[in-house]
């Protein structure tokens, strides 16, 4: 992965450790809500991820990429292959049990990525310092094992749950949340 210095952890930087309450390992990791075009249940042509954790420190999911993700005629469009790399590391949230957004992703695109073809993709995490979170993902093409054609990685920052609450829609956030208090 070429990747920038601010998606590197700085010397010094923790490592992701299992948080109390977080998945155990081989569980299922939930949509954290219901029309978010990455993950969402109810998106009418959203990515659709469903992911599981291993090991409660890395998260694999699937997506197919349809028919409403293309860019060139019958290929991924790169912006969607982003999303997707954008929401499996965003499911680490999960891990972290903790909110987190996106502050800086990286892409590379190894191979182009027919429609019909189901991304194997996988999130981990390199190193944590303060509110800063360095990530990496990759996504191999049928299986797996197979070729690696999208890499990732990126810097997530921790938020509170308010910043969901000033700026987007508290009540929707809320109520899916019930385990959080949105608006303290
Ligand atoms: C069990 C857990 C439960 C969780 C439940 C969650 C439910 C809620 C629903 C949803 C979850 C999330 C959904 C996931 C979906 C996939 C992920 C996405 O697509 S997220 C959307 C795209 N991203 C944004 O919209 C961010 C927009 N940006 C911001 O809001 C701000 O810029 C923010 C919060 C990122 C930082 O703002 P500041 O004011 O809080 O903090 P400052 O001081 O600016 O930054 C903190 C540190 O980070 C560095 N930093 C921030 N952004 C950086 C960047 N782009 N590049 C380099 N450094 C950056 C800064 O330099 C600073 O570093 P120094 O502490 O000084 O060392």
């Amino acid at each position: 992965m070429t990747r920038s210095s601010v998606t590197t952890p700085p010397p010094g930087a923790g490592r992701l450790q299992a948080a109390p309450g977080g998945p155990a390992p081989g569980s299922p990791l939930g949509s954290h809500y219901g029309d978010c075009f990455g993950c969402g249940e109810r998106h009418p042509t959203g990515l659709h991820l469903r992911a599981t954790t291993p090991d409660g420190l890395t998260v694999v999911a699937e997506f197919t990429v349809g028919e409403a993700h293309q860019g060139a005629p019958g290929l991924a469009h790169g912006g969607v292959l982003a999303a997707a790399m954008d929401e499996v590391i965003g499911m680490s949230v999960w891990l972290f049990q903790r909110p987190y957004v996106t502050g800086r992703l990286e892409t590379d695109y190894l191979a182009p990525v027919p429609v019909g073809t189901t991304l194997h993709l996988r999130a981990w995490c390199t190193g944590v310092s303060g509110r800063k979170a360095y990530l990496e993902a990759e996504g191999r093409a049928g299986s797996p094992d197979g070729p690696v054609a999208v890499r990732a990685a990126a810097l997530f920052i921790e938020v509170g749950m308010e910043h969901f609450a000033r700026h987007g829609d508290a009540k929707a956030i809320a109520d899916e949340h019930h385990e959080y208090e949105v608006n303290p």
